[in-house]
């Protein structure tokens, strides 16, 4: 499965690993990178110096193409875009936000963005800005979601953009990646399956709950902010439920959820702190390396082609 993304950010398979705060770190993006994909070290909401230590650290993991994902709502987003620049990031995603006013200077030094978007209106919007590509996250996906899923956005955007549309959310396997390829996709944006990889620095406690995930577990959360995410339902969930129907405050709630997705992924506090994950972690059950991963994904869409081929050939 070659495509123009491929050739784009050179790399070997249209896998990228999704920019998750605190989770994506220089030693899972520089397993992801080494394997084939492009790992992406994530910003989330830290400061410039932390992430110029997590770029260095990775530069010194992998010589292989590796990106950095910046979340627009962070408070230090000016900071970190002066990082990006002084490093001379190959590639960026960005998330939760708009990125066009950093897209003029991203590209006069050369740097790829691959926005994601949860609609079509944006898609192009960005395309016309000089996007790369996009990458079309569905509502399956952890984290802050948009409303739309992935099975119906992503052809869309395709109709839509000549740019390469990337599809994330609900994609954990060779069946989800062949999906997306039929769906319009030039490659996919993994997250879910990657918090479990075995080079990640994520809580054991977090990688577990995962996999014991079931299939209605993955449920949205803070609505009511503005800025709904999709989490696994724990004690903070019913807490966070439950004040959201008392009426409480956006501010109050915002306030409740800070810091809670790094109690999750760094002290393991399964009850008290936000997991983040995608509707697709049921269907996670091993924790594994990421070039194990990567190589299954790859090696089970090319299975499951053939079996599409041979359906499509039987009267
Ligand atoms: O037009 C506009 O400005 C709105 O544009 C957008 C609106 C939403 C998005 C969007 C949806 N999903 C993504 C990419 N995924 C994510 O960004 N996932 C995230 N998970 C945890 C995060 S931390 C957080 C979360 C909420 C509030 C504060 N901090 S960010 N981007 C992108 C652009």
């Amino acid at each position: 499965f070659h495509t123009r993304l491929c050739d784009i950010l050179d790399i070997k398979y249209p896998i990228i690993q999704g920019g998750m705060a605190w989770v994506a770190t220089a030693e899972l993006a520089a397993a992801v990178s080494e394997a084939g994909g492009l790992g992406i070290i994530a910003a989330g909401n830290a400061p410039a110096d932390i992430v110029k230590n997590e770029i260095q650290k990775a530069k010194k993991m992998t010589k292989k193409p590796f990106g950095v994902n910046v979340m627009l709502l962070s408070p230090f987003i000016e900071e970190v875009m002066q990082v990006v620049y002084e490093e001379k990031i190959a590639v960026i995603t960005t998330g939760a936000g708009n990125p066009g006013k950093y897209m003029p200077k991203l590209r006069a030094i050369g740097t790829k963005i691959i926005p994601v978007v949860p609609s079509v209106a944006l898609a192009k919007r960005m395309e016309k800005l000089g996007a790369d590509a996009v990458i079309v996250e569905g509502t399956e996906a952890g984290g802050h979601i948009g409303e739309l899923t992935t099975m119906v956005l992503v052809p869309q955007v395709a109709n839509e953009v000549s740019i390469p549309v990337i599809a994330a959310g609900g994609i954990a396997d060779g069946r989800g990646f062949l999906g997306a390829i039929s769906l319009g996709a030039e490659g996919v944006q993994i997250g879910t399956r990657f918090i479990c990889a075995e080079e990640g620095t994520v809580h054991e406690n977090y990688k577990e709950k995962i996999i014991k995930a079931g299939d209605r577990d993955a449920i949205i959360s803070a609505r009511t902010t503005g800025h709904p995410v999709r989490v696994l339902r724990n004690k903070l969930s019913r807490e966070f439920a439950r004040l959201e129907k008392e009426g409480a405050l956006p501010n109050e709630l915002e306030e409740l959820g800070l810091g809670k997705l790094r109690l999750a992924v760094v002290e393991g506090d399964m009850e008290e702190g936000s997991i983040m994950a995608g509707q697709i972690a049921s269907l996670v059950k091993e924790i594994m390396p990421c070039k194990a991963i990567i190589e299954e994904i790859m090696m089970d869409a090319k299975m499951q082609l053939e079996i599409v081929n041979r359906l499509s050939k039987e009267e």
